[in-house]
């Protein structure tokens, strides 16, 4: 027997807790807050935390405000979520966004693990960020994911109608070559590592930072039935353990 459609949008739903702030300082401090605290419980239980972060336009407020705080952040790993194929000195590269923003202040002592400059052509960088996938660990905890969403519903570098994306969503692997050739959002950078859905069920916590009415009602339409190829953000709310934590402002 089918699952009854409202089963299905209801089980969704219930897999997301909203945070929305009026306005983007209580975003800031309410996702920092987030990151802070899951980073914390990560710390307690092991010798390093892992921190994945997402690119792109929306993160920097945040990643600026958390370098500020003060956490053990010698004892923190930070890594990315996804990353496109660009040199890192670039401004679309997320390695880059990174450094710039979160790698300054209080958690310059980070260690910072990139995924693209660790081999010479992407797909040499997909085989060697797998290898050396630290998880499950007893002194390397993935603390935290936090992710991103474009308008068209794709979170890391997931995009609906990537040439690659069925074998990216059911792959065992932590992180898989995206060809996003001819997904309009993806821009001009086509060519990317991303996390899979199996790499990010290894963190212990998930936050989606987004803004605007329009990211809020892509989410929405995201809650209701339907298959993670159409709006790969659907496989993060999906994924066992804890739900994911939606940061919001208008
Ligand atoms: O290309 C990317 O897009 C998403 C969403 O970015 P935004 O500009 O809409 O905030 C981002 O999460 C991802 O890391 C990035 O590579």
């Amino acid at each position: 027997m089918s699952t009854p459609t409202s089963v299905v949008a209801s089980a969704r739903a219930a897999r997301v807790v909203w945070h929305a702030a009026a306005n983007e300082s209580g975003w800031i401090e309410a996702a920092v807050a987030g990151v802070r605290d899951a980073l914390q419980a990560g710390l307690a239980e092991a010798d390093e935390a892992w921190l994945l972060l997402s690119g792109g336009t929306t993160p920097a407020p945040v990643y600026g405000a958390l370098a500020r705080q003060a956490l053990d952040w010698a004892q923190v790993v930070v890594s990315l979520v996804d990353d496109r194929d660009v040199d890192p000195a670039a401004t679309g590269s997320n390695a880059r966004l990174i450094r710039d923003t979160l790698l300054q202040d209080r958690a310059a002592s980070a260690r910072f693990v990139p995924l693209r400059e660790s081999a010479p052509t992407l797909d040499a960088a997909v085989v060697a960020s797998n290898a050396r996938w630290p998880f499950p660990s007893a002194r390397a905890t993935f603390a935290v994911a936090v992710l991103g969403m474009g308008d068209d519903g794709h979170t890391a570098s997931l995009f609906p109608g990537a040439a690659n994306l069925d074998a990216a969503l059911v792959s065992r692997e932590p992180y898989a070559a995206i060809d996003a050739t001819g997904c309009p959002v993806a821009g001009a950078w086509t060519q990317r590592i991303s996390l899979t859905p199996s790499g990010l069920a290894a963190a212990r916590r998930r936050l989606l930072l987004i803004r605007g009415a329009d990211k809020r009602a892509v989410l929405e339409r995201a809650l209701t039935p339907g298959d993670a190829r159409d709006a790969p953000i659907r496989a993060a709310i999906d994924l066992q353990g804890a739900p994911l934590d939606v940061f919001w402002c208008p």
